[in-house]
Order: C-alpha cells, then sequence, then structure tokens
C-alpha cells in the first residue's frame, strides 16, 4: 500500500511496553509514567498476572502480549518435562492469566493461542511456546501499521481528531490502534489537530497518549473529558478515533468508559467516529454488546488524586471502567483485514472468512 512507504515506522520505536530479552520479560510501569520510566523485572508468571491486575501494563493487545510471554517464563520454571506434563502443569498459570482482566478479549485470545500451541506440541513444546509468543506480538506491530495506513486513508487533509484513553505503542506491540492512526495521519499530512481527553479516572490520556505524541514531536492538545462535546459543536472536531477492548459480532465496541458518550456526541453534531483495533480484539462468540463482561475496579481511584484523598470520608463511588458503544453510533471499524462499515454483523462475518 502506498501509505505504508511514506511513513519512517522507526522514529515511533522508542517506547516499549513489553520487552522479553534473555529469557527475561520487563514491563515499562505505566503507572509511573510520565515522569519515571521505569521497568518492572517480572520474575513468573503470577507477577505478569499482578501487573495486568495492577495496570503497571495495560491496553487490549498489550495485556495478550505480556500473557503470551508469561506462559514462555512459566515453560521456563518447569525445567525438563515432557509436553503431556506441561499442559497439566500450566493450566493453573494460564487460568489466573486469564483471570487478570475480564473486559479486553486480547487476553483470552493470546493465551487460547498459547493453549492451542501446549495441545498439539511434542517434544518441541517450548520453542514452540516461544514462537508462539513471538509471533503473536509480531503480528500486533504489524497490524498496527497496516491500520494505521488505512485509518488514515479515511481522513480528509485539515481535519481535526480527538481520541480518548491511550491506544499507542504503551498499549500494543507498537506503533498503536487509534494512535497508530493518528500518527500516520499527522505523517500522511492529513491531520491538523490532536485532542486527547484526560481519561478519568486513571489518566491514561493525560499521564500516557499526549507523552507519547510528545515523543514523538506530534503537537497534541489535552481536554477535560468534560470538554469533548464542546469541541465538536464549535466544529474543531471532524473524526474522534478510539481503541477497542471487545467487538461483538454485531459490531457494539467496549471501550474504555466515556467512549459512549463521545459516540454519542460524535452522532449529535455530525462527527464521524472510527474504531481501530486488531482482529485480537474481535470477539465473534459473542454477539451483542450487552453480554460483554464490564470491569468494576477499585472505587479509590475516584476518591483520590496523585495519591491524594479528594473527596469528603464517607462518600461512595461507583467505578465502571469500560463502556460498550453500540454498532448504530460506529462509521468505520479498522482492523488489519480491511476497513469495516455498516452493517457490521455482515462485515465482520465476511472479515472473520478472510483469515
Ligand atoms: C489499543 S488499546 C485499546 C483499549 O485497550 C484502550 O482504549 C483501553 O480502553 C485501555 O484500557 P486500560 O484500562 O487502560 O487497559
Amino acid at each position: 500500500m502506498f501509505a505504508l512507504a511514506m511513513i519512517d515506522y522507526a522514529r515511533y520505536d522508542r517506547v516499549r511496553a513489553v520487552v522479553f530479552r534473555d529469557d527475561r520479560l520487563r514491563l515499562l510501569d505505566q503507572r509511573r509514567l510520565p515522569f519515571e520510566e521505569v521497568f518492572i523485572d517480572c520474575e513468573d508468571a503470577d507477577a505478569v498476572a499482578q501487573a495486568i491486575a495492577d495496570l503497571a501494563v495495560r491496553g487490549a493487545p498489550a495485556i495478550g502480549i505480556a500473557a503470551a510471554w508469561a506462559v514462555v517464563l512459566a515453560a521456563g520454571a518447569l525445567g525438563e518435562v515432557s509436553a503431556a506434563q506441561a499442559r497439566v502443569s500450566l493450566v493453573p498459570v494460564l487460568d489466573r492469566l486469564n483471570a487478570a482482566r475480564p473486559t479486553a478479549v486480547n487476553l483470552a485470545w493470546a493465551l487460547a493461542r498459547m493453549r492451542g500451541v501446549l495441545a498439539e506440541a511434542g517434544d518441541d513444546w517450548r520453542a514452540r511456546v516461544r514462537a508462539e509468543a513471538e509471533s503473536i506480538e509480531r503480528e500486533d506491530l504489524a497490524a498496527n501499521r497496516r491500520m494505521g495506513a488505512q485509518g488514515a486513508a479515511l481522513i480528509a487533509p485539515g481535519s481535526g481528531v480527538l481520541t480518548h484513553c491511550n491506544t499507542g505503542s504503551l498499549a500494543t506491540a507498537g506503533f498503536g490502534t487509534a494512535l497508530g492512526v493518528i500518527r500516520a495521519g499527522v505523517a500522511l499530512g492529513r491531520i491538523a489537530r490532536v485532542f486527547a481527553t484526560e481519561t478519568r479516572p486513571w489518566m491514561q490520556g493525560a499521564r500516557l497518549t499526549v507523552w507519547e505524541l510528545q515523543q514523538d514531536g506530534i503537537d497534541a492538545t489535552l481536554i477535560a473529558d468534560s470538554a469533548a462535546a464542546h469541541l465538536m459543536g464549535t466544529g474543531q472536531v471532524q473524526w474522534v478515533i478510539v481503541g477497542a477492548d471487545r467487538i461483538t459480532a454485531q459490531g457494539d465496541v467496549a471501550n474504555k468508559i466515556g467512549t459512549l458518550q463521545l459516540a454519542i456526541a460524535a452522532r449529535h453534531f455530525g462527527v464521524k467516529f472510527m474504531v481501530v483495533a486488531p482482529w485480537s480484539t474481535v470477539d465473534m462468540a459473542t454477539r451483542s454488546g450487552a453480554d460483554i463482561p464490564i470491569e468494576e475496579r477499585d472505587p479509590a481511584e475516584l476518591l483520590t488524586s496523585g495519591g491524594r484523598r479528594t473527596v469528603a470520608e464517607g462518600v461512595r463511588a461507583l467505578n465502571p471502567v469500560f463502556d460498550v458503544t453500540p454498532a448504530a453510533l460506529i462509521d468505520a471499524i479498522v482492523t488489519e483485514r480491511g476497513v469495516l462499515r455498516a452493517p457490521f454483523d455482515a462485515a465482520l462475518r465476511a472479515a472473520a472468512a478472510s483469515a
């Protein structure tokens, strides 16, 4: 594709969230960004499961990749055992990793791939498990680059875009999903203005997205989540571009809490709404968004700011961290299998069959 050749991908390689090297797994601790770039050395698979649950590593594709490497760590700890023994010994490890977070299907998808390889491997099981983790990571990076170019091609030159949460290198194997489209769109001269929401309460936008864009030299403007509709209504935004944690067979999309209200405001103001996600985010076994498990996190995330309590003692809070945007509010779903348009159930079925 023409656009692939026009983007210097190497310039976006500096930030890596998940690094497996010399039989060690290191995770860039996203709780400490943007002021400290500190890696966590994960000794075993349980440490990875904990890092996923605690958001030290986060973002749908990144947690799948980290979990795949965690299986490699667990395999290394098993010593000299047969494939049959490994299949049994690794079941609790796989189950613990799978339970670390419920909404992003990429986690279960990556672990299903690891289980599949284990199920059919022979004496070479250890090498096969490692090769599978490598493939999961490599394929994600390739998908992001491809989606970046495809999504950018939808955007008219001079457009303003708004993104939510963090969907960049920190959330993926590199380049990013929605942020990959924004990177490609800026590189190709199509995007004139980038707005990023703070993304309360965990502040993925404020702490991660604008930091990532700053590393690239991309001029981005941070806004309060509650400023999004105002920007749309005053003509500053032509596309809302977001990632996804799960896309159902009918095209409903679970993503970071607040995505639904962005989609509603976008439709009201005639702003286009694009979802960018690799095929690993598509869950054809779940038909409707109503069937997606929505993670609720500790309400303490709402009661404090920067580690300091900001809310009166005794106040109750509720902290669902994802919501579901119905397919009817989405203009385009960009995957590495192409740009999908409504009716999404048919488009997703055709893309599923194209594998
Ligand atoms: C490419 S990342 C897509 C999504 O995973 C992202 O938008 C998101 O909602 C991440 O949530 P998080 O809770 O930070 O893991």
